[in-house]
């Protein structure tokens, strides 16, 4: 069952429109990711869902039940925001029992709730530890243990590991999700660092301009983006108009192959760089390598193709050609994927 579900939820701030028609689900025990650029309401959509922000249109439902006119603290969501917001004169267990005293939970259950969850998010014993002493790791853990400590329905995460560096991201992005397949947590997380959502989520949803662009699996979106704009603001760049007819795609780097049953007609082709082979110069697409970043392994190349648009390649390390070198390019049709262009 969806534990949180929007229906067609509207917000405007005078002329401008934040969030436009939004429907979303969050199924029980699952996480979502919404992700998009700066502006696009991710942020509104949370505000929206803990009843910080009021809708003009659509209904929030939580567990089934309209939220319209039930005050935040009702609501059994718990919210994490990207600056973790600790109350700093108080020490660790201070701030993670913030909620259970508001709850009236006695001492005894605290200190026994504030211990389980240091213990979880890998804090253990820091109950006395003063805030300005944590690092900004250890401050995010903190902040999870406050915001899981009354044990919401549905947890929010806005950029929920913004501020750290992308080491410790990588880890921590890791340990949220197995922590919260451990407690069967629900959540809404909000991110604009796709990495981050793909590792989190069961499901991402994209949004632009206040409306969702996509949604779907990781694997899904990731595997067809449903318009340029989303292959873009993921990371995809080798895209170019074309042409399809069959399994064969027109377009300014020449013909390309295509996998059957490809939309026909105009539309985008979307190359992976996994896909463009860097080969030697005079077969297939004439290009000059531009430039080159190492990347743990692999590298990807930067071309400059004789005729249309700059692409880029991901070569292994022994196979990497020299800046400045003629080579030239073909495409693996298994790693093409023709979209929609808009
Ligand atoms: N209180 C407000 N008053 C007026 N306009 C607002 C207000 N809050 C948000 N907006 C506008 O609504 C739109 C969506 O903002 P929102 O903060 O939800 O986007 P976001 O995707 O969270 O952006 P970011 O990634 O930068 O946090 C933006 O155009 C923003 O300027």
């Amino acid at each position: 069952m969806a534990l949180l579900r929007l229906e067609g939820v509207g917000v405007r701030f005078g002329g401008r429109t934040a969030l436009d028609g939004v429907d979303l689900e969050v199924p029980e025990h699952r996480t979502v990711c919404v992700l998009g650029p700066s502006g696009s309401g991710k942020s509104t959509l949370l505000r929206v869902v803990a009843g910080l922000q009021r809708a003009d249109r659509g209904r929030v439902l939580l567990a089934g039940a309209d939220q319209a006119g039930v005050p935040p603290h009702r609501r059994g969501v718990g919210l994490m925001f990207q600056d973790h917001q600790l109350f700093p004169q108080r020490d660790v267990a201070g701030n993670v029992a913030f909620g259970l005293r508001m709850r009236g939970a006695g001492r005894e259950e605290r200190d026994r709730r504030v211990g389980e969850l240091l213990e979880l998010v890998g804090l253990p014993g820091a109950q006395r530890r003063a805030v300005p002493t944590l690092s900004g790791g250890e401050q995010q853990r903190v902040a999870l243990a406050r915001a899981l400590a009354p044990q919401p329905k549905l947890l929010m995460l806005d950029e929920p590991l913004g501020q750290l560096d992308r080491g410790l991201r990588e880890r921590l992005v890791t340990e949220l999700r197995g922590l919260f397949g451990r407690l069967g947590t629900t959540v809404l997380a909000v991110t604009h660092d796709q990495g981050e959502a793909f590792a989190l989520a069961d499901r991402v949803v994209v949004m632009r301009d206040g409306r969702v662009a996509q949604s779907g699996t990781p694997l899904e979106v990731w595997g067809r983006p449903a318009s340029q704009f989303v292959a873009r603001f993921l990371g995809f760049d080798n895209l170019v108009d074309c042409t399809v007819s069959g399994t064969r795609a027109d377009t300014p780097w020449g013909a390309v192959e295509v996998p059957a049953g490809e939309p026909q007609g105009e539309g985008t082709l979307l190359v992976r760089p996994s896909g463009v082979r860097v080969g030697p110069e005079g077969e297939g697409l004439a290009a000059t390598v531009e430039a080159r970043t190492f990347r743990a392994g692999r590298v990807a190349v930067r071309l400059r193709p004789d005729t249309g648009p700059g692409l880029e390649a991901d070569c292994a390390l022994g196979e990497v050609p020299p800046e400045g070198a003629r080579v030239g390019l073909r495409f693996g049709a298994g790693e093409t994927v023709v979209l929609d262009r808009v």
